[in-house]
């Protein structure tokens, strides 16, 4: 039910050869190089919320199931004592099975189109109980097409790579989380990997204005069309036209593998691009670069649509930790840093983004993930005394 839904609303887009309504500007991989406006960037439209009479925004905020409630406090700790003019509108989003098909609660979807902005923590997704991952069905609700995940070393803390600084696009409504499985006999099933040219064109002409607007001029497809060459072969041949829109970008393909293998045997080549990809490649890239700077703990996202957006970690529910303040709310905190920069309130994102690198800067009270010992509660205090 679910796929049909996605495939008739994706049919009914009017194909558009302009670019997205709202590109995601990142302070977070960007607070020195792109601090300039530049006329391209005033180009694309500004995040719409419009301030409370108490000087206040309204940000839906869904805490999330294993360490999320632990981690969201964090950052309303921290935006509290950041005085950031945030107001959260907590909302629950336990998904409601009607006729087969996973639903998320009226209340949350008119909170989040009310406000265009939502804070997520992680959303753990039930297996064998008639659910489709409630995460996917967020980002098909609210048309969320692109998910950009910037993953950017952490001064202070020692891998492998001292400068790793990639930026990830992932299609996110389609590709191999259409949901469209079955079983043909018994002992065979068959998964769908739905590919539409509405969609691919959709998040690469975001990606393709993305790296014009932040200034980092190449893209990269990320692809397999070897082996997949219709579904892959159909993003590959509509990333090479939406190209041609875009002769200031520098643009090329990889091979998934192939890329998997250089990124890991060394990222430095892949700090000047945008690598943009069907959704299941990033889904694990962009964990395989978390695993670069030092872990899941690190690395924020934003699912970004035209209408409304949310900003969540990478990360999911971790409920081999849940409960026990061992999480580490960074990658929450640097979503929420996204997020601030999306709706424009660059000062308080800068001011927020400086306490958390100058508290892992420090190393003396960060979380276990990092080799620390800090509780997250004691993380949050640290970055509240650097602010
Ligand atoms: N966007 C989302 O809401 C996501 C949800 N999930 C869901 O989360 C659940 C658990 O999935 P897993 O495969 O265990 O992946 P996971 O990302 O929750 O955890 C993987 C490993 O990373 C660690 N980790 C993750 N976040 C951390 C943090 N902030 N601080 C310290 N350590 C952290 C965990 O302890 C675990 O060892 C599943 O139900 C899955 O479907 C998974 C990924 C993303
Ligand atoms: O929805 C899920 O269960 C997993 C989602 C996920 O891994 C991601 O968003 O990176
Ligand atoms: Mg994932």
């Amino acid at each position: 039910m679910i796929a049909s839904r996605c495939i008739a609303s994706t049919a009914r887009q009017t194909f558009t050869r302009q670019a997205p309504r709202q590109i995601f500007k990142p302070a977070f991989i960007s607070v020195r190089t792109y601090a300039t406006p530049t006329p391209e960037r005033e180009k694309v439209a500004k995040f719409k919320g419009q301030k409370e009479s108490d000087g206040k925004y309204c940000v839906t905020l869904i805490e999330g199931d294993g360490i999320g409630p632990e981690i969201s406090q964090s950052v309303k700790d921290i935006f509290s004592a950041a005085n950031a003019p945030i107001k959260w509108e907590s909302v629950d989003v336990t998904p409601q099975l009607i006729d087969g098909k996973t639903s998320i609660p009226d209340a949350a979807i008119k909170s989040v189109h009310k406000n265009y902005v939502a804070l997520k923590g992680p959303l753990a997704t039930p297996i064998g109980k008639g659910h489709v991952s409630l995460n996917l069905t967020l980002r098909r609700t609210f048309n969320l097409f692109a998910n950009v995940r910037p993953c950017k070393s952490i001064q202070g803390y020692k891998t492998p790579y001292d400068n790793v600084d990639t930026v990830l696009i992932r299609e996110n409504t389609e590709g191999e989380y259409s949901g469209i499985e079955h079983v043909v006999v018994d002992g065979v099933v068959q998964s769908i990997k739905l590919i539409t040219r509405e969609a691919s064109e959709r998040v690469l002409r975001y990606a393709f204005q993305y790296a014009q607007d932040v200034n980092r001029l190449k893209v990269r497809a990320v692809h397999k069309a070897t082996i997949m060459k219709m579904s892959d072969g159909l993003f590959l041949r509509v990333a090479n036209r939406v190209a041609k829109d875009f002769p200031q970008v520098e643009y090329d393909a990889e091979l998934l593998d192939n890329t998997c293998l250089k990124i890991v045997t060394d990222p430095t080549p892949y700090n000047d691009k945008v690598l943009v990809m069907p959704n299941l490649y990033g889904d694990i890239l962009s964990d395989m670069c978390a695993g670069l700077i030092g872990g899941l703990g690190l690395t924020p996202s934003a699912n970004i649509g035209d209408e409304c957006s949310i900003f969540e970690a990478v990360h999911g529910s971790a409920p081999d930790i849940a409960g026990k303040g061992l999480a580490n709310p960074t990658a929450l905190l640097l979503s929420s840093i996204m997020m601030l920069q999306h709706m424009g309130l660059t000062e308080h994102a800068d001011k927020i983004q400086n306490a958390i690198f100058k508290t892992l800067a420090q190393g003396t009270t960060i979380t276990g993930d990092l080799g620390g010992k800090a509780k997250t509660h004691e993380y949050a205090a640290a970055v509240i005394s650097n602010l």
